[in-house]
């Protein structure tokens, strides 16, 4: 029997700024319906490679590909199946949040009843009905992080993408939106998130990559990944980079 076709599969991507390699032939296997997270050190390459992964960078070598549909000589096809929540992408934030999502949904030619209803579906989701008619420029930055999810998900994609999702989000929001998410892989969906969370990806992932260097050091379940330990204790064992010490001797208060 042929093996199924991954939500996403990455293969051999590269990109370098200047002489800099941020990513360095990094190869990623994402199987349909996981929770796959990504976890690395700060300038590991995650944002690169999820950027080059949903068509928003141009890798120099290798391919992204979603659910079989090559993300960049299809980008149409490969995007309407790709829900993106990217850092640092400015948002059309002199729309309100209400305004934003409709406009996204529009956007993917979602009809104007049924945008209505996943537009207030997903703003009580998202904790912002009292903000729905602001501008999204004078959100705080987990209102923001809360308007552009909702962005991601509003056409239901095949395959979420999310960088650091729930960075300044609240608990309580943090709570419902990974409700949400479960409820999303449990029906097919497949999620792949970044996060320096460890705690979070252990409890929330299936699956887990840790990037380094913009290569993949290992990758797999998460329970082959930590094996005994916990991921933490296996993200320091890998990357190390652990400095113990109490701190320079000129910030001791005693
Ligand atoms: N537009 C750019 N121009 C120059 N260098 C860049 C650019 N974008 C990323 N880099 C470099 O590429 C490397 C990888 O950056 P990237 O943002 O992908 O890391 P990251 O794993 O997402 O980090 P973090 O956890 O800090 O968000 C870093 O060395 C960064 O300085």
């Amino acid at each position: 029997m042929a093996a199924p076709i991954p939500a996403l599969e990455l293969t051999g991507l590269s990109k370098s700024f200047g002489t800099a390699v941020a990513v360095d032939q990094l190869s990623l296997t994402v199987p349909t319906g996981s929770f796959y997270g990504l976890v690395g050190p700060n300038g590991a390459g995650k944002t690169t490679t999820l950027s080059m992964a949903t068509g928003l960078l141009r890798p120099d070598a290798g391919s992204a590909r979603v659910h079989g549909v090559d993300v960049w000589t299809d980008p149409v096809a490969a995007k309407r199946m790709i829900g993106n929540l990217a850092d640092g992408v400015r948002l059309f934030d002199r729309l309100t949040g209400e305004q934003l999502i409709r406009y996204t949904g529009m956007l993917f030619g979602l009809p104007r009843d049924e945008l209505a209803t996943r537009t207030a579906d997903l703003l009580r989701l998202m904790d912002l009905e009292a903000a729905a008619g602001a501008p999204v420029a004078d959100y705080s930055a987990g209102m923001t992080k809360k308007v552009a999810l909702a962005c991601a998900l509003v056409h239901a994609p095949r395959l979420l993408v999310l960088d650091e999702p729930f960075e300044s989000v609240d608990p309580v929001s943090a709570a419902n939106i990974e409700d949400v998410l479960r409820g999303y892989t449990g029906s097919g969906g497949t999620v792949i998130v970044s996060s320096h969370s460890m705690d979070l990806v252990q409890r929330m992932c299936d699956h887990v990559a840790i990037i380094s260097a913009g290569r993949v050091l290992i990758a797999g379940t998460v329970d082959e990944v930590r094996g005994e330990a916990t991921l933490q204790e296996r993200f320091l064992e890998l990357v190390g980079g652990r400095i113990h010490s109490e701190g320079p001797q000129w910030l001791r208060q005693s």
